[in-house]
C-alpha cells in the first residue's frame, strides 16, 4: 500500500481578498503560512515522512511546501518544480472580486467558471499585462502551453502527463511522495484517481493547507482518501471554499 499526501496551499493574498488567482504569482498571508506550519506539524506527529516532493512554480505552493518542510525536519529532501501543477489558469477573470463577479453575472454563471469541468472562463488577450507569456518562468514552454484559460478538463490534460512521467513513477517504485499544489490542480488529480464523473467534480472543493492522504493499491487505484485531524474543520474549510463564488 502506498500513500500520496497531497496539500493544497495555504490561505494566499488574493484567497483572502477573494480574487480569482489561477496563475498569478500572489504570496501567502500570515493565516496562510500558520497552515503550512501547522500542516508540517501534523505530519510529523502522525508518523509521514517523504522520499521526494512536488510543487508548482507558484509560490503560495512552493513557500507551503518549505514550511511544511521545514517543521518534518526534511529541507534537504529533493523538491521538483512544475508548472503542470500550477493552479488552472482563470483567463481574463483573474484579479477579479468572486462575489463581485458573481453581482455582476449571477451565481450560476461564476459557478460554471469555477467549477465546471469543460467551460473556460473568457480568455486573456495574449497581449493583456496579466499574460504570463512573457514570464520567464515559462520560457522554455512552447508559447500555446502557457494558457490564456483554462477549464478544468485543460488542467486535466496538463497535469495528467505530470502524474504519468514523474509522480506516478515514483510512487510505484516505493517512494513516499508529498504534493504541494493548488485547489484545481488537486481537483484535476482526484477526478482522476477516484474517476469522479464531470458532473461530480463541480461539488469538489479542496480547502486550504490541509493534508490530503490518498492510500493506493499496487495499481495506484485509491483504497481511502482522509484530510489529517480534524476531519469536521476540513469539512467547513471546503464548504466555506465553494461559497466563494457566491454574491
Ligand atoms: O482563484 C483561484 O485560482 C482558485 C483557487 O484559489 O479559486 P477557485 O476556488 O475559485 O477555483
Amino acid at each position: 500500500m502506498h500513500k500520496l499526501v497531497l496539500i493544497r496551499h495555504g490561505e494566499s493574498t488574493w484567497n483572502l481578498e477573494n480574487r480569482f488567482t489561477g496563475w498569478t504569482d500572489v504570496d501567502l498571508t500570515p493565516v496562510g503560512l500558520e497552515q503550512a506550519i501547522h500542516s508540517g506539524r501534523l505530519l510529523k506527529a502522525e508518523g509521514y515522512d517523504f522520499d521526494v516532493c512536488y510543487t508548482s512554480v507558484l509560490k503560495r505552493a512552493t513557500r507551503t511546501l518549505w514550511h511544511v518542510l521545514d517543521e518534518m525536519d526534511r529541507t534537504w529532501l529533493p523538491v521538483v518544480n512544475s508548472w503542470r501543477l500550477n493552479e488552472r489558469h482563470y483567463g481574463a477573470l483573474q484579479g477579479l472580486n468572486k462575489s463581485e463577479t458573481a453581482k455582476q453575472y449571477g451565481d450560476a454563471q461564476v459557478l460554471v467558471w469555477r467549477r465546471s469541468y469543460d467551460t473556460a472562463p473568457p480568455a486573456l488577450k495574449a497581449s493583456d499585462p496579466r499574460s504570463e507569456r512573457s514570464d520567464i518562468r515559462y520560457a522554455k514552454l512552447q508559447t500555446e502551453q502557457v494558457p490564456l484559460t483554462e477549464c478544468l478538463k485543460d488542467t486535466v490534460a496538463r497535469v495528467m502527463p505530470f502524474w504519468n512521467e514523474a509522480l506516478a513513477p515514483a510512487i510505484k517504485m516505493g517512494k513516499r511522495v508529498v504534493v504541494a499544489a493548488h485547489g484545481n490542480s488537486i481537483r484535476a488529480l482526484v477526478k482522476y484517481l477516484d474517476n469522479i464523473s464531470d458532473n461530480d467534480i463541480v461539488g469538489l472543493n479542496i480547502p486550504n493547507g490541509i493534508p490530503l492522504v490518498y492510500e493506493l493499491d499496487d495499481d495506484l487505484k485509491p483504497i481511502r482518501h482522509y484530510y489529517l485531524g480534524d476531519a469536521a474543520a476540513a469539512a467547513r474549510a471546503a464548504a466555506a471554499v465553494a461559497a466563494q463564488g457566491k454574491t
